[in-house]
């Protein structure tokens, strides 16, 4: 490109840097001046908060305006907020201000236009666009259109414009350092070089070089369900956040980041994507495991996590069948069915207790269910049993203000079991005796039936545990192992008995419950992510169709990174998606190239699966993964303590990657005794620098310079569920990638072209 070009493009960005800077220190006085604003409002609001609040009758009136004061408070903060990111914002631009241009022209006889592309817009003081957030709809182009004649959809339509050049940028610091033309979508070599770049703790954003097919994820806004089958590296994660942040930006009226929830693998992966939207000046989505979902709907019970069935899978198979049959979309329909046609005669009611009274038996609770409209729902009719119930709590707590019991009860108090009941220093409040007594008296009689009420609330009136148990013994007369399912019921029993739940168990047990009460909605979130989708049941997704009525669905993962189960063809878990979704406006997406390793580890990877794989790999170059042939864990120990400080001097992190927990703190323990290395567990939040150690399921989603699979031996990695399982261990090096057989090599390394990696048998005497 000529010289003169690059220099007219620098000059730009100077003149655009220097309209940032002007915006900068315009803002930087409005945040002075909010701050200033901020203490004053907080001073007087300590103040007032201190006056009056013990003289009664002043008390509501101070309440009042207390109320008035906070919100102030919280609105003079808001502001604060708002400019503080702005600036951050600002800041971003000032070095980097845009990564690309578009020349277009609507018709021939109008002149032509140049828009810059960059993280967020800038207006110039005639309000014109300096440059245009990537997520503005003309930037579509940018990012899928050819030269030529393009379409791009706006709020009002679509629209059709020529796009005549297409140019990228590379700005650092202010200064173009690479800059060059493009004809086809985004270039690789932007993206060869934002992929030799990368080796952070946390995951950047990609705006700058996002693809033609993730674009198409990123900028859906047709379908109800999305599902995106997408090779391991091949954006799926990116395509998440970048499109969280497109959904943001279009309906910022409509929606907050709170009512978008991003279901993820682990604590280490949430924080490992936590940076992406800020930096892109949006707030963090709402984020959970399926671990703490699972925990919070089911308090009181310890729900097996996914990680512990996994290693209880590695020493003892369960009965396999029955656990496919409960994961899947024909049990959850059963099992709606076997609740649809629940009677007053085979629902389990229970007698709700006060101490060892009962308050209300089973059979006045079926006598009121039975007396609901005929035709009305289960899950209707027992809601209005339950509303039932509580008119009658209410009733006789009523009647019980003014019984004898009540008030004997009360002055057979001591002084200070009074002083608890009706709050300490209370008593000088009351107008009169009367007062004082009347008043007692409610909350004695509040305090005697909180428990009947929290009893109801929580549906103590049935027996779920029992009607599950029931459903199970009754689904399994229909099969042909009735006596396997007598097992798995006594086996749900038991458990329950330790307070309790198996993984298998939980999400049937909640979907049973919720149908019976008709509860379990949240109705707030209208966008639900699920990554790596392969990790979940058909009866989990039915289940999150059934808690989040409202939201849409992209549910995103690879059916070759199958860690927990068996592969499934992807066509068949989408069909059963649409059907359990009910779903109008359906889409599959399938992602085959992959960006997060060097070609050398791509190739390799993909040659770990079946031959009908569609694994494309991006030309990045690097060396080839290296297959150290240790003969047992002393030999293993040695390569690893000679070569680990090399490793690490090139890469800021190394990790080795086990198949199970027990696995990687061994290794770890034994290394320990030569050099630092970290082990990571379920419950660790952050990757740290140096050599770490941890079970492939904790590095789900995840990257690492180097990766190390160690105890790659026949015995270790023996079935085609394993070799998906060192697939996904491959797939988390970008640079580079070792394999250590620690004993005889797993069948799936000796059966791969000897050209795909360096073999190298350590010599003894090292
Ligand atoms: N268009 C792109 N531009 C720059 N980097 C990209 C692009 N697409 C993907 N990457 C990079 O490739 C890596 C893999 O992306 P990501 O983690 O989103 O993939 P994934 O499909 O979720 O992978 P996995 O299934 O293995 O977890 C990341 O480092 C990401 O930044």
């Amino acid at each position: 490109m000529e010289a003169n070009e690059q220099h007219y493009e620098q000059l730009r960005v100077d003149k655009v840097i220097a309209e940032v800077k002007l915006k900068q220190a315009a803002m930087t006085q409005q945040l002075v001046h909010a701050h200033q604003e901020t203490r004053a409002v907080e001073r007087n609001y300590s103040d007032n908060a201190s006056v009056n609040t013990f003289e009664i009758d002043d008390a509501s009136e101070t309440n009042a305006e207390i109320q008035q004061q906070r919100q102030l408070v919280a609105r003079v903060v808001e502001t604060e907020t708002i400019l503080k990111r702005q600036l951050d914002t600002l800041e971003q631009l000032a070095h980097n201000p845009y990564f690309g241009k578009i020349e277009i022209q609507d018709e021939p006889s109008v002149p032509t236009e140049q828009l810059y592309i960059g993280t967020s817009s800038l207006q110039g003081p005639d309000d014109d666009f300096l440059i245009y957030d990537w997520r503005a709809p003309i930037a579509a182009i940018y990012y899928n259109g050819t030269l030529g004649h393009v379409k791009f959809s706006t709020p009002s339509g679509s629209q059709e414009t020529e796009l005549l050049n297409k140019r990228q940028f590379t700005i650092e610091d202010g200064h173009i350092t690479n800059m060059f033309d493009t004809n086809e979508t985004v270039g690789d070599e932007m993206l060869q070089y934002a992929l030799g770049q990368q080796n952070d703790e946390y995951m950047q954003n990609i705006v700058a070089t996002i693809q033609a097919e993730q674009n198409d994820i990123i900028r859906d806004t047709q379908h109800d369900l999305l599902v995106v089958q997408g090779v391991a590296g091949s954006g799926k994660t990116s395509a998440i956040l970048q499109r969280i942040a497109f959904l943001l930006y279009h309906a910022r009226a409509e929606l907050s980041a709170d009512q978008i929830l991003l279901f993820s693998p682990n604590k280490l992966f949430s924080n490992y994507i936590a940076e992406v939207l800020p930096s892109l000046g949006e707030r963090n989505m709402r984020q959970v495991t399926l671990t703490d979902f699972l925990s919070a709907r089911l308090e009181g019970l310890k729900v097996q996590t996914l990680f512990e069935r996994y290693e209880a899978q590695q020493i003892q198979l369960p009965t396999q069948a029955i656990r496919t049959t409960m994961g899947s979309l024909s049990f959850m329909q059963a099992l709606a069915r076997y609740v649809a046609n629940l009677d007053e005669q085979t629902i389990e009611f229970a007698d709700v207790y006060l101490v060892d009274e009962v308050i209300f038996s089973a059979y006045h609770t079926q006598l009121i269910y039975s007396r609901q409209p005929a035709n009305a729902s289960v899950g209707a009719k027992m809601l209005a049993t339950k509303n039932q119930l509580i008119k009658e709590l209410k009733r006789k707590a009523a009647h019980a203000l003014e019984a004898a019991w009540v008030s004997d009860a009360i002055n057979g108090m001591s002084t200070e079991e009074y002083e608890q009941l009706i709050g300490i220093g209370k008593r000088d409040e009351f107008s009169s005796a009367e007062a004082e007594s009347e008043y007692a008296a409610a909350k004695f009689v509040e305090r005697y039936y909180q428990g009947v009420y929290d009893a109801l609330f929580n549906d103590y009136y049935l027996d779920v545990y029992t009607q599950f148990t029931n459903f199970l013994t009754e689904y399994g007369a229909n099969t042909k192992e009735p006596e396997l399912w007598e097992l798995k019921a006594q086996q749900f029993q038991t458990a329950l008995e330790y307070h309790q739940i198996l993984l298998d168990d939980a999400t049937p047990f909640m979907y049973l419950r919720d149908l019976l009460t008709n509860s379990g909605r949240n109705r707030q979130i209208q966008h639900l992510f699920v990554d790596e989708m392969q990790d979940y049941t058909m009866a989990q997704m039915v289940y999150f169709k059934h808690a989040f009525p409202q939201a849409q669905f992209t549910i995103l993962g690879d059916n070759q990174q199958a860690l927990f189960a068996d592969v499934t063809a992807v066509n068949e878990f989408y069909t059963n998606l649409q059907t359990a979704f009910a779903a109008k406006h359906a889409k599959l997406v399938t992602l085959n190239k992959s960006y997060r390793s060097t070609q050398e580890i791509t190739a390799f990877g993909k040659a770990l699966l079946p031959a009908d794989n569609h694994i494309e790999a991006f030309t990045r170059k690097g060396h080839l993964p290296r297959v150290i042939m240790t003969a047992d864990e002393a030999s293993s120990v040695q390569y690893l303590t000679l070569h680990l400080p090399k490793l690490l001097n090139e890469y800021g992190t190394v990790a080795i990657l086990t198949k199970t927990m027990p696995a990687a703190t061994r290794i770890a323990q034994i290394l320990r005794r030569h050099l630092p290395v970290t082990t990571l567990t379920a419950t660790d939040r952050a990757v740290p620098k140096g050599v770490i150690a941890l079970p492939i399921y904790l590095a789900k989603g995840l990257e690492f310079d180097c990766a190390i699979a160690y105890d790659v031996s026949a015995t270790t990695y023996a079935t085609a569920n394993d070799a998906a399982i060192l697939y996904t261990v491959a797939t988390r090096a970008m640079h580079d990638l070792l394999l250590i057989t620690n004993g005889q090599p797993a069948p799936m390394l000796t059966t791969i072209e000897q050209a795909l990696y360096e073999k190298i048998v350590p010599t003894t005497e090292l």
